[in-house]
């Protein structure tokens, strides 16, 4: 695919964005807090006008997606009232900015500092689920990062509202109402793309095959946020009970989003008596099963899984089946088939579950609990960027601490290398501070 030429206007925009967050990198902590807060306010304000929006998106997308897809575009007054509250926790936490990781005396008078900083300007390319824009804008704005955002198309007048009220909470603020962007076209996402002057980090969140062709098609350094999916394993010597209802909230709570598990693991001497009973908690939930040959011979009436289910995040209501032999047949699984997000053993044994912690490479292992705690809010980050699935950090939900890097600071008083080498050469202290 070829990458179109930058038009002018959005280099217009990235510049913009580049000034305003030069400003915003050295504000204090109180001036971000005062500009999150005011966009709070601005929020509030606007509830009646960006519900309307998103009513209209609603309409105009409800023949075309999947009905746990348009559930997840569907911004009712409870989701935006928890996103603002959302905002508001960010402002309570900590200023992940001008942290002190490391000072140390490498000589007398020879001080070096490692300190936090912000990243510059975040490209963040999200799907059509309107309060992300919400949860990324106070996130970027807290760590002193500019924001140029795209949505999914079918949120756009939903997004349109929230940007434009984001914009007018901040023009009373320290922040410049430039330091956030809202682009809404595919066109503008590949523009952005070129722009490694103006971003310094691009966040796509989107299908494998989405992220690596921006992984194939950028300068920017991407960090990738890829899809979800998830597996939960009922070992041998899994509580019956605790595996049901961890099933069923993990597959039907909210099916649509990306750590909603895809697949069930079952381990071979539990599978008569468990599946059974989840089959029937899954049902009451309207989920669809498939299920492999030794799951058909317990569940005759469900439909047969191939190949193809074990690699198919499905983000609707259908479940896939398998039986495994052991629990080194589910990691198997897990390691070759999982997208490294967050997968779940159930089990009353703790050294099996130690060994799962250790064996499954994914972002989020979890012991007798629901995949869907795989979310930056439930882990205290006040929210999330989303949920990154990549090998080095940040992994796993990306909130404040994820949107920073440092620099390191050396303060001497004319000290010269050639000074500690040679015949003579000085020894360091390396004395923490
Ligand atoms: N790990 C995480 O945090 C998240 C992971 N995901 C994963 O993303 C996957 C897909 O989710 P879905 O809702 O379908 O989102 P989509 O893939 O439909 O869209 C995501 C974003 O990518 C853009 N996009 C997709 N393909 C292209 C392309 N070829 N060129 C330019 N832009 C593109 C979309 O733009 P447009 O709408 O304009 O086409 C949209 O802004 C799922 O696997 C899900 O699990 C999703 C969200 C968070
Ligand atoms: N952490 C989120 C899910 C992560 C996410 O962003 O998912 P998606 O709905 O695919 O955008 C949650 O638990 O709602």
């Amino acid at each position: 695919m070829t990458i179109v030429q930058v038009g002018s206007s959005l280099v217009e925009i990235a510049g913009k964005t580049r000034a305003a967050a030069s400003k915003l990198a050295i504000l204090s902590t109180e001036a971000k807090n005062q500009a999150i807060a005011a966009i709070a306010q601005a929020l509030e304000s606007s509830q009646e006008e960006i519900l309307q929006a998103n009513v209209a998106d609603c309409q105009a997308a409800a023949e075309g997606i999947a009905k746990p897809l348009y559930k997840r575009l569907q911004l009712d007054e409870h989701k935006l009232r928890d996103a603002i509250a959302g905002v508001r926790d960010v402002g309570k936490l900590a200023d992940p900015v001008g942290k002190v990781q490391i000072h140390r005396e490498l000589d007398t008078g020879l001080i070096l500092k490692r300190i936090t900083c912000p990243l510059g300007v975040l490209g963040i390319i999200f799907e059509a689920r309107p309060e992300a824009a919400i949860q990324i804008v106070s996130l970027a704005i807290k760590s002193g990062n500019g924001v140029i955002l795209k949505c999914g198309r079918e949120a756009v007048r939903s997004c349109e509202a929230i940007v434009k009220a984001i914009k007018q909470g901040l023009s009373q603020t320290a922040v410049s109402p430039d330091a956030v962007q809202l682009l809404t076209t595919r066109e503008e996402t590949l523009e952005l793309l070129k722009l490694d002057k103006y971003v310094d980090l691009i966040i796509p969140r989107g299908s494998n095959s989405f992220v690596r062709f921006v992984q194939e098609n950028t300068r920017i350094p991407v960090l990738g946020h890829a899809d979800g999916i998830c597996h939960a394993y009922i070992d041998q010597a899994a509580d019956i009970n605790k595996a049901v209802e961890i099933t069923v909230d993990a597959k039907a709570q909210y099916a649509a989003v990306c750590n909603a598990i895809e697949t069930l693991l079952v381990h071979q001497s539990i599978a008569a008596e468990f599946l059974p009973q989840v089959a029937t908690a899954l049902a009451e939930n309207y989920v669809q099963l498939k299920g492999d040959q030794r799951t058909l011979e317990i569940l005759p009436n469900i439909a047969a899984a191939s190949e193809i289910d074990w690699e198919t995040e499905y983000s609707d209501l259908i479940l896939s089946i398998k039986i495994v032999d052991d629990l080194e047949d589910a990691i198997a699984h897990i390691n070759q088939y999982g997208s490294r997000h967050t997968d779940v053993i159930v089990t009353e044994d703790i050294a099996t579950a130690e060994a799962f912690f250790g064996l499954v490479n994914s972002a989020g292992v979890f012991h007798n609990c629901s995949t869907r705690f795989a979310d930056g809010f439930r882990y205290g980050f006040g929210a999330e960027v989303g949920i990154s699935t990549q090998q080095m950090p940040p992994r796993g939900p990306v909130g404040l601490e994820g949107l920073v890097t440092y620099k390191y600071q050396i303060t001497g008083n004319g000290h010269i290398v050639a000074s500690y080498t040679g015949a003579n050469a000085k020894a360091f202290i390396h004395r923490d501070l």
